[in-house]
């Protein structure tokens, strides 16, 4: 293979995964059904879906800690669990687990000798997480926002093509969530990819290049973060509301215009926003508010689930 087909190919590739786990006297259930997924070289990948949804299944499929019951999964062309696929893969998943009497880099030693990785590793992964300068400290006296990070770097021992983090903001307050998402991204600036789950949409919004919804265990949408919020609307309040959608509906380069609750909301390219005002305003129309509004992940995850992002009354979405 060449060196640019080598670049192109899909870090992770899966196609048609299912896990289902046998229950005495009931059918199976199914934690994973058929999933799809592609994950490119140097993405961020996000696997959103609620609480239940099958997101650390897959994820353990992923890492060969899961044996699927059918489908196919691949790391860089090699089997789950395979040498070549856990040299190339570092994985955070369900909470790191550490020694509370030790520091952060005797931590790190401990998981490098187990892995077999050369000591001199730790202080650059200490390094990459923003925890160099407090190494030395017992791993007690953490934050739970630098344990996450810890855990991190511990994944990035290995310097791995690959990175793996189940829930990496979890449980974490607002400033450790922000110091997670500049981690994760800065992991991609570097030329890591990133897989991780979330139940959190504006957080996958915020970090993902790319995402996969999934639902009971199913893929409902693969697509970029840009695609799957469909665009910006320009939202219009004005009256009368009917004679505002009938003057902008009239208008050409409008693909759609929607009236609720006495306000509009307009797909129209930006560059024809002040078209929208001064029509609105030739046709003697009151106007009292014009403004752009992204489409959230949230609206999206409605449309295509029919239901709430979150399961079990989950604490923000
Ligand atoms: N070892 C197991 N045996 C039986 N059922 C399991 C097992 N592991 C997971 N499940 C079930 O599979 C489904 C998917 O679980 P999974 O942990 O993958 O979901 P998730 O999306 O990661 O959710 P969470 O964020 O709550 O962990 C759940 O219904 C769960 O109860």
């Amino acid at each position: 293979m060449t060196s640019a087909a080598v670049a192109d190919r899909a870090v992770v590739e899966v196609r048609g995964l299912t896990k289902a786990y046998r229950r005495r006297g009931s059918p199976p259930l199914v934690a994973v059904d058929r999933v799809d997924l592609t994950v490119r070289r140097g993405e961020v990948y996000g696997f959103l879906g609620p609480n239940g949804a099958g997101k650390t299944t897959t994820l353990r499929m992923l890492l060969g800690l899961v044996r699927p019951t059918g489908g196919t999964a691949s790391v860089l062309g090699n089997a789950p669990g395979s040498r070549a696929a856990l040299e190339a893969t570092g994985a955070m998943i369900e909470g790191p687990a550490f020694l509370p009497y030790l520091s952060g880099t005797a931590n790190l030693r401990v998981v490098a000798r187990y892995a077999g990785v050369d000591a001199s590793r730790v202080a650059p992964a200490l390094e990459s997480v923003g925890l160099a300068e407090r190494g030395d400290d017992r791993y007690a006296s953490y934050s739970l926002g630098m344990k996450q990070r810890l855990g991190v770097a511990a994944a990035l021992l290995k310097d791995p093509v690959l990175v793996v983090l189940d829930e990496p903001t979890n449980g974490l307050d607002p400033a450790g969530m922000r110091e997670m998402r500049t981690l994760v991204r800065g992991l991609a600036g570097r030329g890591h990819t990133v897989v991780l789950s979330s139940h959190l949409l504006g957080e996958v919004q915020e970090i993902c290049d790319r995402v996969a919804v999934i639902d009971h265990g199913r893929v409902v949408l693969e697509s970029s973060v840009e695609e799957m919020r469909g665009g910006s609307e320009l939202v219009v309040r004005a009256t009368p509301s009917d004679v505002a959608r009938d003057t902008v509906a009239a208008l050409r380069g409008v693909e759609d215009v929607r009236l609720r609750d006495g306000v509009l909301a307009v797909r129209v390219p930006e560059a024809q926003t002040a078209d929208v005002t001064s029509a609105l305003v030739g046709a003697g129309v009151a106007v009292t508010e014009v403004r752009r509004s992204e489409r959230q992940l949230e609206d999206v995850f409605l449309e295509l689930t029919g239901g709430p992002a979150t399961g079990g009354g989950d604490r923000d979405a």
